[in-house]
């Protein structure tokens, strides 16, 4: 496993990694299409772990929209309650080899599935029927970031290409949700360079923040949910995300002045004029609240400014950067060292990836 220091170089290959996806959309999704249309679920269901799990959470609105059928996600580790005439499952993983995974695949191999790995040869893989790659290549650091857009991005992808196998979407809407996300990605392009000189104007700031908060709407909400694991893989501190409304309603009564709250702007009108008026509210309350707008206009030198499509789709693609890459750079700035020995000693004991990941 490669150092947390070297997250920055994968975190920077992803606008790159994502269009090569796009670009080799069919060779890439060939297998899950096939079967797709063999079985012609009635539900989809995806499986998996960690940052997989997360990117399965995030897809999901989209493929439902694409496909036009159920599309649940749920962990590896509590697979249940398959229903529909015709169900079929993708097992994710990043590395191939998560022993819970391996056992739902077993529990479920009375259903049709496929699984989707980061590389072609691991223990997954050799126990598949119909196998996939994700598209990212190898990420050998441990928290990872390319492999979480990638995953969503490949999940967008088997979508999109079953929908036009099978006629749900025509040629048109396909041609726009491509250029959709090709807008994504460039905004994407934008929003890293924007948080890399946001975190080194405000380094000083950032390292007085004691736990982190990051609140968003929709697809975005669940992108940050993988914001806060690259939190707690690496500065290992308490981090939470929440939908901006869920958040009112309870968590926002854990905010105290060394709260680090990262608001990011989205919803139609009125939500957006709600969210402004938190930050304002907030910022009384914590000087580390931060709002993160695709909004022209006056604001204040704690703001971040991004671009963003307005498509609930490319969001994840557009905010998820800035939490992965402060996870990593706040890390550096605190001298915080990689891993924990509370870790290496449980997982030795109960091992969570097969012949431990060897
Ligand atoms: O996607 P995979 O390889 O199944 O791993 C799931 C999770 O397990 C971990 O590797 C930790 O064991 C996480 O980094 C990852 O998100």
């Amino acid at each position: 496993m490669e150092s947390n220091a070297h997250i920055v170089e994968y975190w920077k290959t992803q606008p790159e990694v994502l269009e090569a996806c796009l670009k080799n959309s069919l060779p890439l999704t060939e297998n899950f299409v096939k079967l797709y249309k063999k079985v012609s679920p009635t539900h989809l269901y995806l499986v998996g772990s960690g940052t997989s799990l997360n990117a399965e959470e995030t897809a999901v609105s989209f493929m439902k929209e694409m496909l036009d059928i159920d599309v649940i996600s749920m962990p590896s580790s509590y697979v249940h309650n398959i229903r529909g005439e015709r169900p079929l499952l993708v097992f994710l993983s990043q590395g191939g080899s998560s022993t819970n995974t391996l056992k739902a695949m077993e529990e479920m191999a009375a259903y049709p599935y496929i699984t989707v790995t980061g590389e072609e040869t691991c223990e997954i893989a050799a126990r598949s029927p119909h196998h996939m790659i994700i598209g990212c290549g190898e990420e050998p650091v441990g928290p990872k970031t390319v492999g979480y857009t990638a995953s969503v991005m490949i999940l967008y992808l088997m979508a999109m290409e079953a929908a036009r196998a099978v006629g749900i979407i025509g040629e048109e809407k396909y041609a726009a949700v491509r250029a959709g996300l090709l807008a994504g990605i460039s905004h994407m392009r934008y929003n890293m360079e924007a948080i890399s000189g946001w975190a080194a104007d405000h380094r000083e700031k950032l390292k007085e923040i004691e736990k982190y908060i990051f609140i968003g709407h929709g697809t975005g909400a669940a992108a940050l949910k993988e914001g806060c694991l690259k939190v707690l893989e690496t500065i290992k501190y308490p981090a939470f995300s929440y939908e901006f409304e869920e958040y009112l309603h309870g968590p926002i009564l854990a905010v105290d002045d060394h709260t680090g709250a990262f608001l990011f702007l989205s919803g139609k009108l009125g939500e957006r004029e709600r969210f402004k008026r938190l930050a304002e509210c907030q910022s009384k309350y914590s000087e580390y609240t931060f709002l993160i707008t695709d909004e022209e206009g006056d604001s204040d030198e704690k703001t971040l400014r991004i671009r963003k499509t307005g498509a609930m789709y490319t969001e994840v693609f557009e905010i998820v950067v800035i939490p992965q890459y402060l996870a990593a750079v706040v890390q550096g700035y605190l001298g915080i060292v990689d891993g924990s020995p509370l870790y290496d000693e449980y997982t030795a004991l109960c091992p969570t990836k097969y012949r431990n990941g060897k």
